[in-house]
């Protein structure tokens, strides 16, 4: 059984109890307790349905049945901690490793007293960054500072360019062949940065690089269920681009269920999701962004990279990627990717095709501040002296 997040998701069907691995696929979310045997799980059934796009012939499940380990860096912190007690959640995660550079003891021991399979183990301080790091499976990255009320993601470049760096150079040394889920903003900047530093390291792989925008597809799914009062469940919006303001663009058209928006519509509910960040920055006050929906869709982009991992071979998420192949001048692009063993096994980049006259302006429009954001990255990376972790 498996910790299931996401619309897209796709697993062992015993959850629901069906009796074929071919019927469709549920999602479920969990709640309350876990005795340590996943068949008490709890699971809610919330609809059923095949994820986007429809399985091939070939598609089956293959489960290694977890026993992954993921590594939290930033696990005190507003997305860490309720990140943390998600994945401890997961029966396919065995032992899920806890670093900051502040308040990890107390965390862990907090987590380490629920009575899931997961073993807690904390770390705190750059000597222990080895440790926290070896073998991990999945490395996710929300460390860093969160926006204020008048800030945008670009402002705390300055600050989080540094702690992405040095974090994923400790990755590049100590769990070179992990996936890499990094949150920290400006997400458009980090995630370039960290494909610079590990190019720099040797161990650059881009099938296993990640920036974490599944909060955009969240974010849509929810504003157009309510919307056009869909069930929730059944709603699937692709957001492609990247992560800021008007390099977030969700694909309506590409909506499931088929949808038919008024212009007006399509205006207002983009503008939304693209400014949905700002909504909750605002709503906070100067207490940060968003943390909780945040974690929700972290943990759901993880159980997805787990289950690709696992030998799912029917996954797929939105995620900003280091790929071409949806638009070639574009290094990094946010797409529907399909997930594997090996990290991103395909970009989606048909997808891309058939936009309406808005998308495809808003496609063209977004490109000069993205490849900006990219281009920042990049040189910033290519300025640092690469640091060697012991
Ligand atoms: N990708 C997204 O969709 C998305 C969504 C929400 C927030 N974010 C970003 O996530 C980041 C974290 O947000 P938050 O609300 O959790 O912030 P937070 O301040 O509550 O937590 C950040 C944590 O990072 C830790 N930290 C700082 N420097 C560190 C270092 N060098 N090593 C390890 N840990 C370190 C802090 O101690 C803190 O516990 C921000 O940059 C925010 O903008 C991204
Ligand atoms: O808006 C922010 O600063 C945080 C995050 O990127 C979000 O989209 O909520």
């Amino acid at each position: 059984m498996q910790l299931r997040l996401g619309a897209s998701s796709l697993a062992a069907d015993h959850v629901s109890g069906l009796s074929s691995r071919r019927a469709a696929p549920l999602m479920c979310c969990f709640l309350g307790h876990a005795s340590g045997s996943s068949s008490q799980w709890q699971a809610v059934k919330l609809r059923s349905r095949r994820p986007w796009p429809r399985a091939g012939a070939g598609s089956r499940i293959v489960a290694r049945a977890g026993g992954y380990k993921v590594a939290i860096l930033g696990a005190a912190g507003g997305i860490g901690q309720p990140l943390s007690l998600l994945i401890k959640m997961s029966p396919l995660v065995s032992a899920l490793h806890l670093y900051d550079i502040v308040d990890v003891e107390g965390v862990t021991a907090d987590l380490g007293h629920c009575n899931t399979p997961a073993k807690v183990v904390g770390f705190t301080g750059q000597e222990d960054l080895a440790g926290c790091l070896a073998g991990a499976d999945v490395v996710v990255i929300p460390a860093g500072v969160p926006r204020k009320p008048g800030m945008t993601r670009d402002d705390l470049f300055s600050i989080n360019a540094g702690i992405v760096k040095e974090l994923v150079e400790a990755v590049a040394d100590h769990a070179p062949g992990s996936l890499i889920h990094i949150i920290s903003n400006p997400v458009n900047s980090t995630v370039p940065i960290a494909a610079e530093l590990l190019k720099q390291k040797g161990v650059y792989d881009p099938r296993k690089l990640f920036g974490v925008t599944t909060l955009d597809v969240v974010r849509a799914n929810t504003f157009v269920a309510e919307k056009k009062n869909l069930p929730l469940a059944d709603v699937d919006v692709p957001v492609v681009g990247g992560h800021a303001g008007a390099t977030i663009l969700p694909l309506l058209s590409k909506a499931r269920p088929k949808t038919s928006f008024t212009d007006e519509e399509v205006e207002e509910l983009t503008a939304r999701i693209q400014n949905a960040g700002t909504e909750v920055v605002e709503a906070k006050a100067g207490g940060g962004s968003a943390t909780l929906s945040m974690a929700y869709a972290a943990a759901r982009f993880i159980e997805a990279s787990l289950r690709g991992l696992d030998g799912d071979g029917d996954v797929y998420e939105c995620s900003y990627v280091p790929s071409q192949a949806a638009v070639p001048e574009l290094p990094f692009f946010a797409s529907r990717v399909k997930l594997g063993r090996d990290g991103v096994e395909e970009v989606v980049a048909a997808e891309l095709r058939g936009l309406t006259h808005f998308e495809a302006r808003a496609l063209e429009a977004l490109k000069p501040q993205l490849k900006a954001s990219i281009d920042k990255g990049v040189a910033y990376a290519q300025q640092q002296p690469a640091v060697a972790m012991a």
